[in-house]
C-alpha cells in the first residue's frame, strides 16, 4: 500500500519503499489523503488541458504553460481551447482558483513537478520529430536553476530512449543543470481518447509510471493518489524506456487489432459473411475482447497513424522489419479504395454528384487529422465525380487542414444526398443511423457504408464494406 507523506518542500514520500527495478509492479492504493501538489504542465492541447483540469479538480494547484497566447487566455477565461465533453465545466470551476495558464515559463519555479505534454509529430519518413520537445525542455532548463530534485515528467508519446537521450540533455543544456541534482525525470504515458478525454483520464484502465529513482515514483504517487484512491486504477511501476514503449505497444496493438478485423472483414465480404456477426461472437472470447472489433474504413486520427509510423521507423533504424505493423498499415491504406470499388460495382461516378457522409476521423470530434474521408474524396475526384460532403462539425477543419481536397459542403445529410448518384459513409456519426426517407431524393440510391451505421432498407442498394 502506498501512503505518500508530505515533506517540507511540498513533495511526498511513499511509506512503502518498494525496490526500483525493471519488473512491472501493479499497486493498489490505500485509504490515505496526500497533500496537494504544485504542478506545472507545459503544452495545453488535448492532453495538457485535460491533465491540468483533472489534476486541479483532484485538488492540486496547477499552472499551464503554453506558447500560444490565445490558448492561455481561453483557459484563464474558464474555457477549453479544444472541444472535449466535460472539460469546459471543469475549467469553469477551477480556472482562476486552483488552475491558471501563462506563457511565462518562470511560473514553473513555483511548482514541484512539471509534465511535458507537447506535440511529437512525424518527420517526412515517419520517424519521430522531437524538436518541439527539445525546445520546450531547453526553456524548462532555463528556469530550474534554483531547484532541488524538481521532477520533470514526459507525458508526450516518445520513442524508447527519448527521455534519457533527448529530453534530459536539452534540460541540462538549458540551464547548465545536472540530472539527479536540480531535477529528476520520469515518463507517464497518456491513454485518453479524443472525444472522451475527461472520462478516460478520470477512469483509467491503468496508470503507468516510468522512472529509475524512488523519489520520482513518490512524486508521481502523490500527484495521482487522489485519482487512484477514487478509481482503484492499477498503477504500473516500470522503467522509463518500458513506459515509453508501453504507449507505442498500446496504440500499435489497437491499430493492428482494427486492421486484423478489417482483413478478416474483407474475407467475410467476399464470402458473403457478416463481419459484425463474426466480431460479436469472437469478442465473447476474453482473450480477444469485444472492443475495437468494428471493421470498415480503418483507423485515422492524430495518433494511431503517427505512432505506428514512428515505432516502425524506430524498428527499421535498428535493423528490424516490423512485418505485422507494416501489414496493419497496408490493410488500413487499402480500405478506402475497397470502399470505392464497391461503389464502382453499381455506378460509374464520372461527371456525377456523389455524397460523402462524415469527414472527421471518428464521431464526436471535428478533428480531421488522418481521416479516412480524405482518400475517399480523392478517389472519387480521380474518378471524375463531383463530391458533396456533409459533416455535423468538421467541414471547416477539413478545409483548413487539407485545402487541396475538393468538395462542395452541404448543410445536412439530406442536402448532400439530394440528387446524388451514390453515397459513401466515412464516419459513424449517430445521426446517420436515423437517415431514411432522405435516400429517396437520390438520383441513384446506392449507399456504400464504410462504418456500419446506415440501416439497410427497402428502396436503396446497400453495400457494407465488410458485411
Ligand atoms: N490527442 C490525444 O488524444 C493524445 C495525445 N497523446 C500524445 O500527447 C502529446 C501531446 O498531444 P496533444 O495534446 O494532442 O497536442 P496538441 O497539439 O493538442 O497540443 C500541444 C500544445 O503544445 C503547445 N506548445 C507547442 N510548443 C510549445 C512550447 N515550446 N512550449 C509550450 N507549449 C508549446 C501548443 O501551443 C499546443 O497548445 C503527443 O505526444 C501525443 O502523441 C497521447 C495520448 C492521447
Ligand atoms: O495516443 C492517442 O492519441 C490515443 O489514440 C487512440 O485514441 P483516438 O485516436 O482518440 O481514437 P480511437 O477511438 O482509438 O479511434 C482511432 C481510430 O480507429 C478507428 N476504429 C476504432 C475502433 C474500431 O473498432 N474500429 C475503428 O475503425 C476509429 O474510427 C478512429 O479512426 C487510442 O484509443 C487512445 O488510447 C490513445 O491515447
Amino acid at each position: 500500500m502506498l501512503c505518500p507523506v508530505g515533506t517540507a518542500d511540498g513533495r511526498s514520500q511513499a511509506a512503502d519503499a518498494s525496490a526500483v527495478g525493471s519488473t512491472n509492479r501493479i499497486i493498489k492504493s490505500g485509504p490515505c489523503q496526500p497533500p496537494p501538489m504544485n504542478v506545472s504542465i507545459v503544452g495545453s492541447g488535448y492532453v495538457g488541458t485535460t491533465l491540468a483540469a483533472c489534476l486541479a479538480d483532484l485538488g492540486h494547484e496547477v499552472v499551464n504553460v503554453d506558447v500560444d497566447e490565445d490558448v492561455v487566455a481561453t483557459i484563464n477565461d474558464g474555457e477549453a481551447p479544444i472541444h472535449e465533453p466535460g472539460l469546459d465545466e471543469l475549467l469553469e470551476e477551477c480556472a482562476g482558483d486552483r488552475l491558471r495558464a501563462t506563457t511565462d515559463y518562470d511560473a514553473i519555479r513555483e511548482t514541484d513537478v512539471t509534465f511535458l505534454a507537447l506535440p511529437t509529430p512525424s518527420r517526412e519518413d515517419g520517424s519521430i520529430d522531437l524538436s518541439i520537445m527539445e525546445a520546450a525542455a531547453e526553456s524548462l532548463g532555463e528556469v530550474l536553476d534554483d531547484k532541488d530534485g524538481h521532477l520533470v515528467v514526459v507525458k508526450s508519446t516518445v520513442i524508447p530512449g527519448s527521455t534519457d537521450e533527448s529530453v534530459v540533455p536539452a534540460i541540462e543544456a538549458g540551464g547548465d543543470l545536472t540530472r539527479g541534482e536540480e531535477f529528476e525525470v520520469a515518463m507517464n504515458p497518456e491513454f485518453l481518447r479524443m472525444g472522451t478525454a475527461v472520462d478516460d483520464f478520470t477512469d483509467p484502465d491503468k496508470i503507468v509510471f516510468g522512472a529509475d529513482e524512488e523519489s520520482a515514483y513518490d512524486a508521481l504517487d502523490a500527484v495521482y493518489e487522489p485519482l487512484v484512491e477514487q478509481t482503484g486504477a492499477p498503477v504500473v511501476r516500470t522503467g522509463i524506456r518500458e513506459a515509453e514503449m508501453i504507449k507505442y505497444a498500446n496504440n500499435a496493438f489497437l491499430a493492428s487489432k482494427v486492421s486484423l478485423v478489417n482483413d478478416l472483414g474483407n474475407v467475410c465480404k467476399e464470402y458473403d459473411v457478416d463481419a459484425y456477426e463474426v466480431a460479436d461472437a469472437i469478442g465473447l472470447d476474453d482473450r480477444i475482447g469485444e472492443r475495437f472489433l468494428r471493421s470498415g474504413l480503418g483507423w485515422g486520427g492524430s495518433c494511431f497513424p503517427k505512432d505506428v509510423d514512428a515505432i516502425r521507423a524506430a524498428a527499421r533504424d535498428v535493423g528490424y522489419e516490423p512485418a505485422v505493423l507494416d501489414a496493419a498499415v497496408e490493410v488500413n491504406d487499402a480500405q478506402p479504395e475497397r470502399l470505392l470499388s464497391l461503389l464502382d460495382d453499381h455506378v460509374d461516378v464520372a461527371g456525377k454528384r456523389v455524397a460523402v457522409l462524415g469527414l472527421s476521423f471518428k464521431p464526436g470530434t471535428d478533428d480531421v487529422r488522418g481521416t479516412r474521408a480524405i482518400p475517399v474524396i480523392e478517389g472519387l475526384r480521380e474518378r471524375g465525380a463531383d463530391v458533396v460532403a456533409y459533416d455535423p462539425v468538421a467541414v471547416e477543419s477539413l478545409r483548413e487542414y487539407a485545402p487541396e481536397v475538393e468538395f462542395e459542403a452541404a448543410d445536412s445529410a439530406a442536402e448532400a444526398l439530394e440528387g446524388a448518384h451514390g453515397a459513401v459513409v466515412a464516419t459513424d456519426w449517430d445521426e446517420f443511423a436515423a437517415l431514411d426517407h432522405e435516400f429517396d431524393a437520390m438520383a441513384e440510391p446506392v449507399v456504400v457504408d464504410g462504418r456500419h451505421i446506415v440501416e439497410r432498407r427497402d428502396g436503396i442498394t446497400y453495400e457494407g464494406l465488410t458485411w
